[in-house]
């Protein structure tokens, strides 16, 4: 099910893994960024308590967790203003910089400004935000970020209506040959990252089966292997 575009990105077609930094201990970055070594990407989620209830990290933490590690950093913005804000994270040197289409004003413009600082450019869909509504976007877009839980806190429950709109993801980027990669974040663990993968996700974003596993590492190598697993049996 891995499309070609993430085999490009990965070197192999094995699903990506991207573990949260949200579930990690914030006075450890630069070891917990170590403890998960073997990831595709190092997830960072940015809170402005604005557009979430919660308030997390910016701009200079950034600047120095990419100079503390080799895994790309895959930053997702949930924050007012991403027009304004988002292109400096590309400017750092993050891999892809995710913004939420619920808070941009001029979305095109944004993923422009960031893939021209030499990123990926995502785009967030909360879980009521319809993608039917913003197919049209998507051409402008390499990663799309299905929300399977509501964006704010790490440990919440997979929303299992949420397989259908990876599915249809799926088919829109396959139907539409997009250079699209469908990634999914919340509530990711051994069990739900099977359905998330049988759907047609590519990226898989976990904080706390990751973090709260006695070995980080090992714990993303078992998480790659169940979405492999899940995704070849379809
Ligand atoms: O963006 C978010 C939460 O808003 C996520 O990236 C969480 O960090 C995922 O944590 P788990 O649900 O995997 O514990």
């Amino acid at each position: 099910m891995t499309t070609q575009y993430a085999k490009a990105l990965t070197g192999t077609g094995a699903p990506m893994i991207a573990p949260s930094i949200l579930s990690a201990d914030f006075a450890r970055l630069a070891d917990e960024a170590a403890a998960v070594a073997g990831s595709d990407w190092l997830h960072v989620d940015v809170m402005d308590n604005h557009f979430v209830p919660n308030l997390t990290l910016g701009v200079p933490v950034v600047q120095s967790l990419i100079k503390a590690t080799d895994i790309p950093l895959d930053c997702h913005l949930m924050i007012d203003d991403p027009d304004r804000w988002a292109p400096p994270y590309a400017e750092l040197g993050a891999r892809n910089v995710t913004f939420h289409v619920e808070a941009a004003a001029d979305p095109r413009q944004t993923a422009r400004a960031i893939k021209s600082a030499g990123a990926l450019a995502g785009l967030a869909l909360k879980p009521d935000t319809s993608l039917a509504d913003h197919l049209d976007l998507l051409t402008e877009f390499d990663t799309l970020l299905v929300m399977t839980v509501e964006p704010g806190f790490g440990g919440q429950a997979f929303i299992d209506a949420m397989v259908d709109k990876i599915a249809a993801a799926r088919r829109a980027v396959d139907s539409g040959h997009l250079r699209l990669l469908v990634e999914v974040d919340g509530g990711v663990n051994a069990e739900t990252i099977e359905r998330a993968a049988a759907a047609g996700a590519d990226c898989f974003v976990a904080g706390s089966a990751v973090y709260g596993a006695d070995d980080p590492a090992d714990a993303v190598r078992r998480l790659r292997e169940s979405a492999r697993r899940a995704a070849v049996t379809v």
